[in-house]
């Protein structure tokens, strides 16, 4: 049976498909207002499970098919939506990777007539098949890339066997691509180290990187001035378009009223706010590890300890383990928030845009989620760098090596970060000569990707040029990134295959997204301990 058409086929409509986190989906639905106001018409395609999750945790009631002009639409992950899918990644990822294509494949035959009426999918790096379902329908595909270029290099090397990596026997070989500084075993993405459990990450990620040929175009969530050497040095594999810092409006101008779309899954505890409010200008050190990362006990005792020692002012994201494991992973040590009812605050998830715009904040000791240093990077605030797995190593080597814009925390001879250490890098990038410099670099970077992302800027012509790429408009094919080189789509046939699968859609795709206007409270999914270190 036909669907009825929700999204009304337009000219030059994208349909963007993103993985079910938070971190991934933002950047996406930016990257989609971005080209709406480019003049495309833009739908957002979801597994259903994200929508069962907001529509759970939202603090807005009205259901909605689309956000702020943005179309959004749901195909199934293969999976019940009660399944426990953080607790087994491995086969969550693989399950989507099997009904994906045949769902999100029958999703488009159905709402956009065979597919004709897309002039692009764009889709996520966790949903690389996306390319086998634009190439089956003779669409051109793009990715947006959500992570720093840096780690695309890394992947394209390893994957395709370009440069020696640790292994099992020489687990010390060092890496040194174009464009990057030579990483030692802590400095590159956990994925790519013999100690990797997730295997599915591997799979889906080879197969992607020996296949690149399928995307037209690899967006990324990232800009030219900030990365540019490994940008030039990637130019000849792929059509690179930087487009980021696909961050909130709120960060990228001083003007109030910009809008900003994103999905909620947590509520945040707005009162740290009125509590930032009452603190010196930077004076408060900023802890939070993300919506994923859960530290084993000892080291959120070393952290505690920490922050009680330097007796400077504190706000720590606590995000509490979806199911606590038994060995206290996660907690805070017993007795810490009563005795620093006077110093600091704990919460268990904050308005993070809000927090890292504060004048009080001083710095940041993070876990190096992109999103989260992009944001950082936007606000001009140093980091303390406390990375934990997948991209976090590598993006703490950039915040040290390339962006210069803080200090790791270095592990002991035992191979632990220490309250000690901790304790002297907050000292370090809070006073003195170091301090001075990397907040003057911090600061330059802020404006660097201001500019970026602003009209005219880098980011705003690969944007452009985009566009005028996908639309076959009159952009100059020439452009400063390389004209696109043409390699998923031209020689692809409309080939209509007969796929038997379960219905999409319909009286059920009503989504309760919450539109964040300027005021950014942004949250993730629930977390999960990601087996790290
Ligand atoms: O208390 C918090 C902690 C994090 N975030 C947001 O959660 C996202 C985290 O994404 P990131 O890529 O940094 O890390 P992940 O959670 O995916 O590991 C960022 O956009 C943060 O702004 C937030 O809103 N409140
Ligand atoms: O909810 C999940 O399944 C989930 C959430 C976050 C994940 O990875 C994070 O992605 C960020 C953007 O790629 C990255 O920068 C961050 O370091 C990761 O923790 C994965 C799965």
């Amino acid at each position: 049976m036909a669907l009825p058409l929700v999204d009304m086929p337009e000219e030059n409509h994208v349909l963007l498909v993103s993985f079910s986190s938070q971190g991934h989906i933002n950047p996406m639905l930016r990257l989609g207002k971005r080209l709406l106001s480019k003049g495309l018409h833009v739908t957002l395609a979801l597994t259903e499970v994200t929508r069962d999750r907001m529509l759970k945790s939202s603090t807005e009631s009205a259901g909605a098919s689309s956000v702020s002009g943005i179309g959004v639409v749901f195909f199934s992950d293969g999976l019940s939506l009660d399944y426990d899918r953080k607790a087994n990644l491995d086969f969550y990822i693989e399950t989507l990777g099997k009904y994906g294509p045949v769902n999100l494949s029958a999703l488009i035959r159905d709402r956009y007539h065979g597919g004709k009426k897309l002039v692009c999918l764009i889709a996520n790096p966790f949903v690389p098949w996306v390319a086998d379902v634009a190439s089956e329908l003779g669409i051109p595909c793009a990715l947006l890339w959500i992570q720093p270029y840096a780690i695309f290099a890394i992947y394209d090397s390893f994957y395709n066997k370009r440069n020696r990596f640790p292994t099992v026997d020489d687990p010390d070989v060092r890496v040194h691509l174009p464009g990057l500084p030579l990483m030692t075993t802590q400095d590159l993405p956990s994925f790519v180290l013999p100690t990797n459990p997730f295997n599915a990450f591997m799979k889906l990620f080879s197969g992607f990187f020996q296949h690149l040929e399928k995307f037209q175009w690899v967006l990324g969530n990232s800009f030219h001035e900030l990365e540019r050497d490994v940008v030039d040095s990637l130019s000849e594999l792929c059509s690179l378009r930087p487009v980021g810092p696909l961050v909130p409006m709120a960060l990228l101008s001083d003007e109030q009223g910009g809008q900003d779309v994103g999905v909620e899954m947590w509520k945040s505890e707005d009162s740290c706010i009125e509590w930032l409010d009452r603190q010196a200008p930077r004076s408060v050190v900023y802890v939070s590890f993300g919506s994923i990362v859960v530290l084993p006990a000892k080291q959120m005792e070393s952290i505690a300890v920490a922050l009680k020692n330097t007796k400077r002012p504190f706000l720590w994201v606590v995000k509490p383990p979806e199911k606590p494991p038994a060995d206290g992973a996660g907690e805070l040590p017993l007795g810490f928030t009563d005795e620093v009812t006077d110093q600091g605050r704990v919460v268990t998830w904050c308005p993070q845009i809000k927090v890292l715009s504060h004048p009080a904040i001083a710095c940041f000791v993070t876990h190096c989620g992109w999103n989260s240093m992009l944001e950082t990077i936007c606000s001009g605030i140093p980091m303390i760098a406390y990375p934990q797995w997948s991209d976090q190593p590598t993006n703490a080597k950039l915040i040290t090596d390339v962006f210069k814009i803080g200090l790791r925390l270095n592990k002991d001879e035992g191979g632990t970060i220490t309250s000690d250490e901790i304790e002297r890098c907050i000292e370090e990038v809070m006073v003195g000569a170091r301090a001075e410099e990397l907040r003057k670099t911090a600061d330059e970077l802020k404006r660097a990707a201001r500019e970026a992302a602003g009209p005219g800027g880098s980011s705003d012509r690969a944007i452009q040029q985009f566009v005028d790429e996908v639309t076959g408009g009159d952009g100059d094919d020439s452009g400063e990134y390389g004209a696109s080189k043409g390699n998923c789509h031209e020689d692809q046939i409309h080939d209509e295959k007969k796929v038997d699968v379960e219905e999409e859609g319909g009286e059920g795709d009503r989504l309760s997204l919450h539109m964040v206007m300027d005021d950014a409270t942004e949250v993730g999914p629930p977390g999960r301990t990601p087996s790290i270190d």
